[in-house]
């Protein structure tokens, strides 16, 4: 297997989303869980997105996780790696999006590397360097109160900076409207200034499409959807992706089966999402404290809740709740361990689940959807239809379970009736 474009996403639902982008816009693409064993058979592809969990660890441990995929995807033939991170900049005080990218372009030669998180579709736009989430300053938008990595800086070339060694510039809109050439001779400009790296504004899909061509002359770019959209039409335009068969057909053959919903996010779209499929579904809100305090009691009388409405149609578990709660949750036991301990508690429901007949999975948070998947086990994704922007139905490649569909939602994306939505798809 040859490939075009590499990706190394910082989460697996930030994986699947810039899969979803990158085979809308005409790239075969699949994602992987890590670097596949060598004899997972996977089908031919331009592109490939390893799926890694390093968003929120300790810094080294992300850079030489990064640096491992990395070899790996060059290895294929990838000419340009895209270091995939959240479209909000999720990010914890140490890293790991300055860590990770210095990593990079050393690795690749030096050079100052192209870093943006636009995604206009999903409403993250960039101007003068200040990130903006549905019209709203990152720092006043919900991820103020995120429950691992709450922002507080809108201004993406400060927040940079303090996770880098190097200097960190800006190319500015009117650069980037001036087109390739135009961002090319401002990168080279600040490349003469010495930056390590530049943020990029980005409003609309055009500016993308111009950041792509000249992120794609470079050998390391860091960015969400919106620069993977760039990357694959400077590809397709290019003319060396070869005519493009429909990847997404194998996706979706129904696998029948259970069906469920496990939500860990606590973001104020997942957190909708649950009420309002309360009208229409079981759901179970677990209690956060005992699966700190008592795990295995309430793991198991979810598991019993389930066993009895599972047979009649699709439940939700979710341990989300409201940001105060978080926070009071998190003043008693602390962020990381109350972190740790839910996701530990939501994947070994979601493994249990499938052990008894769940075939059709949706979960709900980027560090949930990687325990949940590191606990299943799954090697690798094919890309079916997307369900709502940055949201992608997923088919398993290799799944000692059989085969499942798959849905892995970034707390922030789908629109208020996703996990119906969603299940309706996934037959
Ligand atoms: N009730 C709760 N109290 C405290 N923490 C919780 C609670 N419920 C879930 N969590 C934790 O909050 C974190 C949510 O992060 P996760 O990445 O899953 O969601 P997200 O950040 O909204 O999604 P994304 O990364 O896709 O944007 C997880 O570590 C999860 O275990
Ligand atoms: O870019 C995004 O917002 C998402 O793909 C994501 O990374 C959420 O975890």
């Amino acid at each position: 297997m040859t490939i075009l474009l590499g990706s190394i996403a910082d989460d697996y639902t930030g994986a699947s989303d810039l899969a979803n982008t990158l085979t809308k816009n005409g790239l075969r693409t699949v994602q992987t869980v890590g670097i596949p064993d060598p004899s997972l058979p996977l089908p031919d592809v331009d592109a490939v997105v390893v799926s890694l969990k390093i968003r929120s660890v300790a810094a080294q441990e992300a850079v030489a996780a990064a640096g491992t995929a990395e070899r790996w995807l060059r290895g294929r033939g990838a000419m340009h790696v895209l270091y995939k991170i959240c479209s909000t900049f999720d990010s914890t005080d140490q890293g790991n999006i300055g860590p990770v990218t210095e990593a990079l372009a050393e690795a690749a030669g030096g050079g100052t590397v192209l870093v943006t998180p636009a995604f206009p579709e999903t409403g993250r736009t960039v101007y003068l360097g200040h990130l903006f989430v549905n019209g709203q300053p990152l720092d006043e938008s919900p991820l103020k109160d995120h429950p691992l990595n709450p922002m507080h800086d809108a201004n993406l070339v400060r927040v940079m900076a303090s996770q880098s060694r190097g200097a960190i510039g800006l190319i500015d809109l009117p650069a980037v409207a001036g087109g390739p050439d135009a961002v090319k001779a401002r990168l080279d400009a600040l490349r003469a200034e010495g930056a390590g790296a530049a943020i990029a504004d980005a409003v609309f899909e055009s500016d993308l499409e111009t950041l792509g061509e000249v992120a794609l002359r470079t050998p390391v770019s860091i960015g969400a959807s919106g620069l993977g959209l760039g990357l694959a039409r400077a590809l397709v335009r290019s003319g060396r992706v070869p005519s493009t068969v429909n990847t997404t057909a194998d996706a979706i053959r129904p696998v029948g089966g259970h069906a469920a919903v496990i939500a860990g996010s606590c973001s104020s779209a997942t957190l909708r999402q649950i009420a309002i499929a309360e009208q229409a579904m079981p759901v179970l809100r677990l209690d956060p404290e005992r699966l700190l305090t008592a795990a295995s009691d309430e793991i198991s009388a979810a598991l019993s809740w389930a066993g009895e409405r599972m047979e009649a149609g699709p439940i939700v578990i979710a341990a989300s709740t409201t940001p105060e709660a978080v926070s009071d949750l998190q003043s008693r036991y602390g962020r990381e361990i109350s972190g740790r301990a839910i996701e530990a508690a939501t994947s070994a429901i979601a493994a249990e689940l499938v052990a008894r007949g769940v075939r059709r999975l949706v979960v709900a948070g980027g560090e949930t959807s990687g325990a949940t998947v590191d606990m299943l086990g799954i090697p690798a994704f094919l890309i079916g239809p997307e369900i709502a922007p940055g949201v992608p139905m997923l088919r398993t490649i290799g799944n000692s379970q059989g085969e499942m569909l798959v849905t892995l939602k970034s707390g922030n994306f789908g629109g208020d009736d996703f996990f119906a939505t969603a299940l309706a798809m996934m037959r």
